[in-house]
């Protein structure tokens, strides 16, 4: 049995390619694969960590008309203590390696942003996976977030969704996920490695990325290209 730490390092190596047919050969065919719409907030963003799931609920209560700004300051921020519970749920002591996984029910809001994405890289999150929106996209790709998710938009949460639960089995994207289990997320989409068989699929991704290096390295070697940091992956 390996350590967590010990297993977060060796998956790091892999890429979802080399993961997802290490599930295939352990007969787990696209069982930890999000649906496709689940995408990274731009190009690059590559991550791997243990979930830490929210599940938000279509917002039941009518919303309220404000009159005057101070009305509405105090609205939104009832609203945003309600939603936002999770967000102290994340600490400096336990944010290392972890993965934010949030289900928002098929309701559309943004739930993440620029500004929440700041408070979560200060804690030290892994990453952000939000089966739901992201606003305010622009900015949060010049400060460099780590965020996946199925939609962008420029609506907030308010008055769309409410707390629901934080810690329990979610569905995100099509998979169940539960409290620790491995989120792998990189250009390609979003894989899900159950805990319990993460260990299991090592040996099985590492004959397919070494393979890959060796088929590729040659190609590079026919095509006259400098080696690159893709054929170091296992060095790492
Ligand atoms: O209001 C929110 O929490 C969502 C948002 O726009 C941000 O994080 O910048
Ligand atoms: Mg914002």
């Amino acid at each position: 049995m390996m350590t967590n730490q010990e297993l977060i390092k060796e998956l790091r190596k892999y890429r979802c390619a080399d993961l997802s047919d290490a599930m295939d050969a352990l007969g787990l065919v696209d069982k930890g694969t999000m649906d496709e719409k689940m995408r990274p907030l731009r190009p690059g963003i590559e991550f791997k960590g243990f979930a830490h799931t929210v599940k938000l609920l279509p917002k039941q209560d009518k919303v309220k008309t404000c009159k005057t700004v101070e009305e509405w300051r105090e609205e939104l921020g009832k609203g945003c203590n309600d939603i936002y519970n999770f967000v102290d749920t994340v600490n400096e002591e336990n944010a290392k390696d972890m993965v934010i996984c949030i289900d928002m029910d098929g309701i559309r809001g943004g739930v993440w942003g620029s500004e929440i994405s700041l408070t979560m890289m200060e804690r030290g999150v892994e990453g952000v996976v939000v089966d739901g929106g992201c606003r305010d996209s622009y900015e949060t790709n010049v400060e460099k977030a780590p965020v996946f998710c199925t939609r962008r938009t420029f609506t907030h949460a308010y008055g769309r969704v409410q707390r629901g639960q934080i810690g329990v089995p979610i569905n995100c994207a099509g998979v169940t996920v539960k409290p620790g289990d491995v989120i792998c997320a990189d250009d390609d989409g979003v894989l899900v490695i159950p805990r319990e068989v993460a260990e299991d699929v090592i040996q099985f991704a590492k004959m397919q990325l070494e393979d890959d290096i060796k088929v590729r390295t040659q190609h590079y070697q026919n095509l006259g290209l400098e080696p690159d940091e893709t054929l170091e992956r296992l060095m790492k």
